[in-house]
């Protein structure tokens, strides 16, 4: 297909003009996708555990394993003003996305040997929930690439920061665990956009369509379902001293060195193998000329990355006390994602790199702990 007007590929073979086509640009997501029948249930299920999450928050007893503590009436649930913030919020931040970008990067290569070009400054249910565009756009507009960081992201720690004003509101000032909390995730965050040029290299953009998982993980869960802690300490103050605040800050900061040190790590040899940061480090060839990392944070396990990122989340809970389960929901599930989600990326390298993978996984045997799992 022709270039087009407002082409946002690099050049290279096949056509695509940049709107979301069947062509390179409409790159298919289902290729290689094994069926599951879970997706249904999960488009319920996550609706529902979110509200129950946030009643559960709000109430007393904040019982996570018992019924919600109340059902709010329609008027609770509705309001035309909520929903005019809430489009407001999202077009406020599609302007923000458009505004001349600093950089323009190019993405991982795609099956016809192009590259789309991302401004730097996302069965028929199953499809629905995972999505079958790879890089939805019309012009340049990314859908995916803009969902994933900016709306959900950003309004999470905006949430956060509304909810310790309310907490300074009702008591007169934020509690300790309010700060920390509020602290670690917006380093997170902030982290995040620091380095957005790595969200790129992640599954969600080189291999998830973008279904419903993504529209809704990046639009509601993440503001909504990561922002917990901070809406159950708004309702169950914990007390929390000095000694026990620097033990958290501690796990909190070890966990953030081993989630950038072995992202940036990846990410630096995957853009240049011969930069200096990463030239000395052990690799094993592949058939398909890109080399794997064996030594460093890689040579640990097959994912240091998600490591860090679990002991980060252990420390976001931590201040909440062990009073409630509820603060803890973010580990669990964060957990069974980043399990599930080491499978699928297993699968997906042995497809890319068979017998390498295999001697990377004979000489890194564990995935992400070292020496459990
Ligand atoms: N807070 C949240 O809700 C979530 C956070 N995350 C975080 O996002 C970050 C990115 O995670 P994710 O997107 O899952 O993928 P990763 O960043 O872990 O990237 C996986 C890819 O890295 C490459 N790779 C794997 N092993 C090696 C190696 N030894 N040497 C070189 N390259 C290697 C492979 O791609 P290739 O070889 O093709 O380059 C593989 O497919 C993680 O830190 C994770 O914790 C993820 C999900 C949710
Ligand atoms: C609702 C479902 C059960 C789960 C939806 C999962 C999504 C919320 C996550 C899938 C991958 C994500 C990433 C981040 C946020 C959560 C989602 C969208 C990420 C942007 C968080 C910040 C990190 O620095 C990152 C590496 C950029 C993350 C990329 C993956």
């Amino acid at each position: 297909m022709p270039r087009g007007p407002g082409d946002d590929r690099a050049p290279g073979r096949g056509g695509g003009d940049g709107l979301v086509s069947e062509g390179s640009c409409g790159a298919d997501a289902r290729r290689d996708r094994p069926r599951s029948p879970g997706a249904a249930a999960l488009m319920l299920l996550l609706p529902a555990t979110m509200f129950h999450l946030l009643l559960v928050a709000r109430s007393g007893p904040a019982r996570l394993l018992g019924p919600p503590p109340y059902l709010p009436g329609p008027e609770a649930l509705w309001s035309p003003q909520m929903l005019l913030l809430w489009f407001t919020w999202l077009g406020l931040q599609a302007a923000l996305y458009l505004l001349p970008a600093r950089k323009v990067a190019e993405g991982q290569e795609l099956k016809d040997k192009s590259r789309l070009r991302y401004p730097i400054n996302g069965n028929p249910i199953y499809d629905f929930f995972l999505g079958r565009e790879l890089n939805p756009r019309i012009w340049s507009f990314d859908f995916k690439y803009f969902c994933e960081l900016r709306p959900g992201l950003i309004g999470w720690v905006l949430i956060n920061l509304a909810l310790l004003m309310q907490e300074a509101e009702l008591r007169g000032s934020p509690s300790l665990a309010m700060w920390l909390v509020n602290g670690f995730q917006l380093l997170y965050v902030g982290d995040a956009l620091w380095h957005e040029e790595a969200v790129l290299t992640t599954m969600d953009i080189t291999h998830d369509g973008f279904g419903f998982m993504l529209a809704f993980g990046d639009l509601a869960w993440v503001p909504f379902t990561y922002s917990l802690q901070a809406q159950f300490l708004l309702h169950h103050p914990q007390p929390l001293g000095l000694p026990m605040a620097s033990v958290i800050c501690l796990i909190n900061a070890v966990g953030y060195y081993i989630f950038r040190g072995a992202n940036s790590q990846k990410n630096t040899f995957r853009k240049n193998p011969s930069d200096p940061r990463v030239a000395g480090l052990e690799t094993i060839p592949t058939a398909t000329g890109r080399q794997l990392l064996v030594s460093g944070w890689w040579g640990v396990v097959r994912h240091p990355n998600y490591l860090g990122d679990l002991i980060m989340a252990l420390a976001w809970s931590l201040p909440c006390g062990v009073s409630h389960l509820l603060p803890y929901f973010y580990l669990l599930y964060f957990t069974s994602l980043l399990v599930h989600r080491e499978a699928r990326d297993e699968q997906q390298c042995l497809r890319k790199y068979g017998l390498a993978w295999h001697e990377y996984c004979r000489r890194v045997p564990y995935r992400i702990l070292p020496y459990v799992y």
